[in-house]
């Protein structure tokens, strides 16, 4: 065989196209196949890459290599599963994903940004900019080269279970929002175009926009179900984001469980292939959601066979297994050596693979860069997810009818009480995927909760004093000067999260009514979402829209005490019934309680 030198895909001074049509030309069947396989580090090995040729691994959400991993184990990990893979005859480096949607959000000691419903409030693009750049770094601190982000959902209802996910209802907003992509990956050349995929180097991620398309206009919000809208519609709200990822030059696109008007969008070829990679010109690469491919049928895993011959001739180039690759390998082998799956299909979705992996240097730089390590959870970063947190929040109610403002709180009071089931819970103020797949209770990373954060803030000769859920004598005879109550939902992740009711749960409605009822007081709601708050809206002076703000409880505080203004602004309705639902800005039975781009404001120190 050629020395490395002699073989030209091997070349960094040959152009991407040349690299790719020279290794592609090299490869076997098994080869092809084996990077068009992405599976989960639990069922991977040195040796199951090493025979199947894997080209992508992935950590499912919650997927560590030991609770509290640190950066160095996390690096150790990679290293041994690309040892493997650069072992093979033509040694291509594996790409491994993970959900890092917001911030590094598996690994302990990462900063966790608010999530996109919370960003969609900042409006600010540039700031969800800065929030890719720092991300993509702190996945790197890992050796991890590619993160399934952004979520460019629309959310329509928020009775679904992700609408978290979403940066906005506006289609507007989600477009400005891609910017993620650029601080991810880096920003696109002079005289880019739009639709192949770009990574600025070893800094920097593959970002992966998703899930392709209108996985956020389903009926009722029901996770994983039917988007029931004409054409039109289907462009003018779920689409135009990807137009703009695809400027951003976003290197990968996930596919979503849902249907299209009662068709699966994992076989939807006329969407995939005529659409995005025909009309829109997409050269990176597709890839299947988890166990995308199986739930095309109903009971999902049905019928395997079909499934991997639907997905792949629809024109998903990667397939996120996860765990069941030789059933996969076999099929899909079989598939084209009996011609149902002609090897032109492969070769597309090889040469997409292959396109990505040279444009981000993975061939130069497979290995994880040591020097990153201390990138995660850097205190630049949480400053900066405190400035996001920040910019987040939305002033609902300051003050009720005919009684001054209640925010800014004064930092000097005799004796406050902090409140509430959210007031000292990390895991609730980060929601979802966060460290677990459905997120946690509990001290679960490194960060500041609420009562941290109010400690921190007030006059040291005011005292505070922390009750969950005090009882109304506690609390009449308390000399409280005033309350802050954080209350709201518990972490959820995908169905998980449906709901039909958007109530938030016991106590917390009653420890509001409890706490204002006997002293004046501020609400801080943590919820991924408008949630039912009639029931609790009259009793409180103030209430706080904070969505799910991370692990940087000090961004709340910064706008509570007035060291700077509200400015956030709601990204989504707030109904007023869920029986409205779904109620979208410029619907006709249009009747909010607070509409989209509400949002007091308080001047503060800063600004
Ligand atoms: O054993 N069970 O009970 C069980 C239940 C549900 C499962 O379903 C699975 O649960 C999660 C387990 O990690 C997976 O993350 C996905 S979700 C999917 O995962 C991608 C990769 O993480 C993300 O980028 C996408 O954005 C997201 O839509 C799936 O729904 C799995 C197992």
């Amino acid at each position: 065989a050629y020395g490395d030198a002699q073989l030209p895909y091997k070349d960094p001074g040959l152009p991407v196209e040349d690299r790719v049509r020279d290794l592609l030309g090299r490869m076997t069947l098994a080869e092809k196949i084996g990077q068009m396989t992405q599976i989960e580090r639990l069922v991977a090995s040195p040796q199951v890459l090493k025979d199947n040729f894997i080209g992508s691994l992935l950590s499912g959400g919650g997927s560590v290599p030991r609770k509290g991993a640190t950066a160095a184990e996390w690096m150790s990990m990679i290293t041994d599963f690309q040892k493997a893979c650069l072992s093979t005859r033509l040694g291509i480096p594996m790409i491994y994903g993970i959900d890092a949607v917001h911030g590094h959000n598996n690994v302990y000691g990462a900063t966790i940004f608010p999530h996109n419903v919370a960003l969609g409030a900042t409006r600010d693009p540039e700031l969800v900019k800065r929030i890719g750049a720092a991300t993509a770094l702190e996945v790197r601190a890992t050796g991890i080269q590619y993160a399934f982000a952004p979520c460019i959902a629309v959310c329509r209802d928020p009775r679904w279970g992700r609408c978290y996910e979403s940066y906005s209802e506006d289609h507007r907003i989600v477009q400005a929002m891609t910017e993620l992509i650029p601080g991810l990956q880096g920003d696109v050349p002079q005289n880019f175009t739009s639709g192949m995929p770009y990574v600025a180097g070893k800094n920097k991620v593959a970002a992966c926009a998703k899930h392709f398309v209108g996985d956020g206009g389903t009926q009722n919000g029901i996770n994983e179900n039917n988007t029931i809208i004409d054409r039109q519609g289907l462009m003018s709200i779920h689409m135009p984001a990807y137009l703009d990822s695809l400027r951003k030059g976003v290197s990968t696109v996930m596919i979503s469980y849902s249907s299209w008007n009662g068709f699966k969008m994992h076989a939807n070829h006329d969407l995939i292939t005529g659409f995005l990679k025909g009309r829109l010109k997409f050269k990176g690469f597709t890839i299947s959601d988890w166990e995308g491919i199986d739930r095309i049928t109903s009971p999902a895993g049905a019928n395997y066979s079909y499934s991997v011959q639907a997905g792949i001739l629809a024109g998903i180039d990667m397939i996120m297994v996860p765990n069941n690759y030789q059933s996969f390998i076999s099929i899909l082998t079989g598939h084209v050596n009996s011609g149902v799956i002609p090897m032109s299909r492969i070769d597309d979705a090889v040469t997409r693979i292959l396109r990505v992996k040279f444009t981000m240097g993975l061939f130069e730089n497979p290995m994880p860069d040591a020097t990153l390590a201390d990138q995660l959870g850097k205190q630049e970063h949480r400053d900066l997810a405190r400035e996001a947190v920040r910019k987040s929040l939305v002033l609902l109610k300051n003050g009720k009818p005919g009684d001054a403002p209640l925010l800014p709180l004064p930092k000097k009071a005799a004796k406050i009480l902090v409140a509430g089931s959210h007031a000292d819970n990390l895991g609730y103020q980060c929601g979802g995927w966060t460290i677990e797949w459905q997120g946690d209770t509990g001290r679960i990373t490194v960060g500041t909760t609420i009562l941290d954060a109010v400690k921190a803030a007030v006059d040291p000769s005011t005292t505070v004093v922390f009750a969950e859920n005090p009882d109304a004598e506690f609390v009449k005879n308390g000399g409280f000067s005033y309350a802050i109550v954080a209350v709201g939902e518990h972490p959820y992740t995908e169905t998980k999260g449906d709901s039909m009711n958007l109530t938030i749960p016991d106590p917390g409605p009653s420890t509001i009514q409890t706490v204002c009822g006997a002293v004046r007081c501020a609400t801080v709601l943590i919820s991924g979402r408008p949630v039912v708050i009639q029931p609790f809206l009259g009793a409180t002076d103030a209430l706080v829209a904070a969505w799910l703000p991370g692990t940087e409880g000090q961004g709340v505080t910064d706008v509570l005490f007035g060291d700077y203004g509200f400015t956030g602004k709601l990204p989504r309705t707030w109904f007023k019934s869920v029986d409205q639902l779904p109620m979208n800005y410029g619907d006709a039975h249009y009747d909010p309680l607070f509409p989209l781009g509400f949002g007091l404001t308080t001047k503060g120190k800063a600004y």
